[in-house]
């Protein structure tokens, strides 16, 4: 199969909509339109429950939901995962296999891995440990350095900073910040501190809303009760 997405001179528009999941009778998805572009990055926030990871597992296509569209140029691509080149998904949990090594997870993922680690010296020597044999902060940095570098014209990343230092939070940011010249990337982390600066757009999901925030976000952030006043 061709992958026809993955190259980065040509913009993609990745939308998704009609997307409504109730569990037991409680909307979770009730309004959603939602866009990212290659060359974006853009922040999805909202509080505990509000239904962001069920938002990327849907668009990712991990999770079936009648009527939800998601398209990339226009062109319906359900589910997404199947498009080859189009888009990769760091869920909450591990992602890869504990057992793999870095490097050979990186081959797996056909990413350079001296090229995907070059800001985090630390991680050199542990190219041939398993993920598994790694912290927890370092085996989420690894996993989302690879996803990252890996060649796709979107990545979804679910808290990709959870666990990591703040000195690596920071570097990891800046390298999200230089990727977005290859690809379109969605991000969800309630490091907002950290996710406001880097984004092109933010969007809160709020009651099932998705609400695209413009002017002081912060001060929006607050009035939806999604920082503290
Ligand atoms: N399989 C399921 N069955 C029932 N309810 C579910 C299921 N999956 C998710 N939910 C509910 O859907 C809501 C949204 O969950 P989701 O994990 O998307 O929230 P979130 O915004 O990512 O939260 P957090 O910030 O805590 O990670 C929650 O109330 C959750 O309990």
């Amino acid at each position: 199969m061709s992958r026809e997405f993955d190259n980065p001179a040509r913009p993609q528009l990745l939308e998704a909509d009609g997307i409504r999941i109730e569990f037991g009778g409680r909307q979770i998805l009730a309004s959603i339109y939602m866009r990212v572009q290659t060359g974006q990055i853009v922040g999805l926030l909202g509080r505990n429950g509000s239904g962001k990871s069920v938002l990327l597992q849907t668009i990712f296509g991990a999770r079936a939901v009648a009527d939800a569209s998601v398209r990339v140029n226009g062109r319906r691509v359900v589910p997404a995962f199947r498009a080859p080149g189009l888009l990769n998904y760091l869920p909450q949990e591990p992602l890869l296999p504990p057992s793999l090594s870095l490097a050979k997870a990186a081959r797996m993922l056909g990413v350079d891995i001296e090229l995907a680690t070059a800001r985090f010296p630390e991680l050199r020597p542990q190219f041939d440990r398993r993920l598994n044999e790694l912290s927890g902060g370092s085996a989420r940095l690894v996993q989302a350095l690879l996803l990252l570098h890996a060649n796709t014209a979107f990545s979804l990343f679910d808290e990709p900073f959870s666990g990591v230092m703040p000195v690596h939070v920071e570097t990891l940011a800046e390298e999200m910040q230089r990727m977005k010249s290859r690809k379109g990337l969605l991000i969800t982390d309630h490091r907002y501190a950290e996710v406001l600066p880097i984004c092109d757009v933010v969007y809160l999901l709020h009651q099932g809303r998705l609400l695209q925030l413009e002017g002081d976000v912060r001060e929006q952030l607050r009035d939806y009760g999604y920082l503290a006043s």
